[in-house]
């Protein structure tokens, strides 16, 4: 039996390449209006119109087929059949945006020249109507001598007249494919450039300046004052967000928990049993589950920001600064992403040309607050900063959750800045990214963003972090302590006398033996800090009460102001999430970095939890 004819989505960043894939093979690849989205290559299936199925890979979006980046060879290879890709594609699917056609066209005649049957997909011929722009998909096709279909990817237009003319490309359809008479291949690019603007000029029906207003919202997003102040109050928008909106939702989720536990705890006899289902794992769960609105609401917020095309322009804004601290532009993105998460934020520094550059993002890319930090900040934030207002209007939580991204970005600057003067010395390069065009977010990605999301974090929920407090729940249950022997259960079990033995090595920073017991298991997700004070404090007084609103009346009573800080600036900076740290091993193919990450990280977090806690207590507080 043959292998299904391969198919590779190939074309400039941004082009729309991931939206197709998703469009024929109804995959759920990451699409997001910037440069730089897909950095590995993606398989999928869908059928031709004679039945055969095809094999199709979405590919990193490429300038060229000389590579600059990492994420760039993966392409450079696929199409080649270099590297370590089983074999050559049958035939290439280039997409090429319609509304930035010479540009796009450059790389489509270089990959045309190749010799591969080749179907070209004119995409967002609706964004080029918008800005007033006709094409002739027909001049196009005729000068490069292969099918060129108008698509717009998003709204699954041009689909079925795609199929169609990858049935006769992939050969069954006997279509025979017209070469370009001249050898391409080995134009150089100049001459290719030119070959490139003038074909986009024979294919333009007709052009108006359509494109003002997008002008006009750029001439505020990257305008050097208001461009910044416009940033901030969007950043500032976020975090109050993420605690006004949030309130509502976690009554909801909490009510739901205490209904579960209180039905278990009716349905069963006292025991040990009842005490981990409890205890342990919906106190612990549950613990966790209720940052879910939060959570969302963040990703809410930087959907939009990737949706509308805003992302670029912060980064082109942050661009003079990162380049003063030895960063290069390109590594904006990968940055921003690991505010959600780390892993794809270090996966994403693939898009970065220069080894040096891309090892710093890399070892400061923990330091951007990640979404499981949340839970961390807001259960302490609750418990011990009051919720009154600044002027008026501003939250003071909000305003202390900002200041800890800030602490967080702050810290990830001068660490670069020590980086690149000592172990990653070398040139930083400027910024060089396409503006992409300004649009409306669609409800319908947002949606399945969000979807998405709460299904990784519940997913954690229900494993990752269920384990881990079902472990510490037997942990801090066993050995029982004797009834009336004036020792208390926790201290009496095996992860409290762990935790008593830890606490000497961070009593000077200000933690107690709960903080010290915490700490362990939220290595495996740093949520589980929350999910552990709370099954320790579920155990150790079985009289308070649950959920949030009891944990927080436990902190109170048991913490410091100067200690919550100092737990507080420790989460800004220890390198606490073993994914990280194996995804930090797979992208530097050694032991060596991710180690000095750790290392550097934890040091870090020690001196600034402990600088912290004292500033807090010679303060007064
Ligand atoms: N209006 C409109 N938007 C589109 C169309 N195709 C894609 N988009 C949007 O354009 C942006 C880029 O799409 P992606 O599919 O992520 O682009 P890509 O080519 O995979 O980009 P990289 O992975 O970065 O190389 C996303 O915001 C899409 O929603 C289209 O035909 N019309
Ligand atoms: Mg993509």
């Amino acid at each position: 039996m043959h292998a299904a004819p391969l198919v590779a989505l190939v074309g400039n960043p941004n082009a729309g390449k991931s939206a197709l894939f998703n469009a024929l093979t109804g995959a759920r690849q990451k699409v997001g209006n910037y440069p730089g989205v897909t950095v590995e290559r993606h398989a999928g299936r869908f059928v031709l119109d004679d039945g055969r199925p095809v094999e199709l890979v979405d590919l990193p979006g490429a300038y060229s087929l000389e590579p600059s980046s990492p994420d760039e060879r993966v392409t450079r290879d696929v199409v080649t059949g270099a590297g370590d890709y089983e074999r050559l594609p049958d035939a290439l699917l280039v997409v090429v945006d319609a509304a930035n056609l010479d540009n796009h066209l450059r790389f489509a005649m270089q990959l045309i020249a190749l010799g591969l049957p080749v179907v070209v997909a004119l995409n967002m011929v609706d964004l080029a109507e918008r800005d007033g722009l006709t094409l002739d998909a027909g001049v196009l096709a005729r000068e490069l001598g292969v099918p060129v279909i108008p698509t717009v990817a998003v709204r699954k237009r041009g689909l079925d007249e795609l199929r169609a003319a990858l049935t006769g490309a992939v050969g069954g359809g006997g279509v025979k494919l017209l070469r370009p008479s001249d050898g391409s291949i080995d134009d150089d690019i100049v001459t290719l450039q030119r070959r490139a603007r003038a074909l986009s000029a024979a294919a333009t029906v007709s052009e108006t300046a359509g494109r003002r207003w997008s002008h006009a919202l750029d001439a505020v997003a990257l305008h050097p004052v208001l461009g910044p102040l416009l940033l901030l109050a969007l950043l500032f928008v976020m975090f109050q967000a993420v605690f006004s909106w949030s309130e509502a939702p976690v009554g909801w989720i909490e009510n739901g928990f205490a209904a579960i536990e209180g039905r278990v705890a009716g349905a069963m006899p006292d025991g040990w049993l009842r005490s981990l289902l409890t205890d342990g794992v919906i106190a612990g769960v549950g613990a966790v589950v209720v940052f879910l609105p939060q959570i969302l609401i963040l990703f809410f917020f930087i959907l939009i920001l990737e949706q509308t095309g805003y992302m670029v322009r912060a980064a082109f804004l942050m661009d003079r600064l990162m380049a003063h601290v030895g960063l290069s532009g390109r590594a904006f993105i990968p940055l921003l992403s690991s505010f959600a998460c780390a892993v794809p934020g270090i996966m994403s520094t693939r898009t970065i040309e220069d080894e040096k550059d891309r090892l710093t993002t890399i070892l400061i890319a923990p330091l951007m607050t990640c979404s499981a930090r949340l839970p961390v900040y807001t259960i302490v934030i609750g418990a011990f900063i009051p919720a009154t207002k600044v002027g008026g209007v501003i939250g003071l939580q909000g305003l202390v959750l900002f200041g800890l991204y800030v602490m967080g970005i702050l810290g990830a600057f001068v660490a670069a800045l020590v980086l690149r003067r000592t172990v990653t010395k070398g040139e930083s390069s400027g910024f060089m990214m396409e503006m992409p065009k300004y649009q409306w977010p669609r409800l319908a990605d947002v949606v399945l963003g969000l979807r998405s999301r709460a299904a990784v974090f519940l997913k954690r929920a229900g494993t990752t972090i269920a384990l881990t407090t079902i472990v510490l729940w037997a942990l801090l249950s066993f050995p029982q302590a004797p009834k009336d022997g004036g020792v208390s259960q926790v201290d009496y079990s095996i992860a409290g006398r762990i935790a008593n033995g830890l606490e000497v090595a961070v009593r000077p920073i200000g933690f107690n033996r709960d903080i010290a017991l915490a700490l362990i298991p939220a290595m495996a997700a740093r949520e589980v800090a929350v999910a552990a004070i709370g099954t320790v404090y579920a155990i150790d007084d079985t009289e308070s009460g649950r959920g949030q609103g009891a944990m927080i009346r436990q902190l109170q009573s048991r913490w410091t102001l100067p200690t919550a800080l100092a737990f507080l600036m420790w989460f800004v900076f220890a390198p606490q999430c073993i994914s990280t740290i194996a995804v930090t091993r797979r992208e530097t193919n050694g032991w060596k970095w991710p180690l000095f990450m750790v290392g550097y990280l934890f040091a870090a977090a020690y001196v600034m939890a402990g600088i912290t806690y004292w500033l807090a207590l010679a303060a007064g507080l």
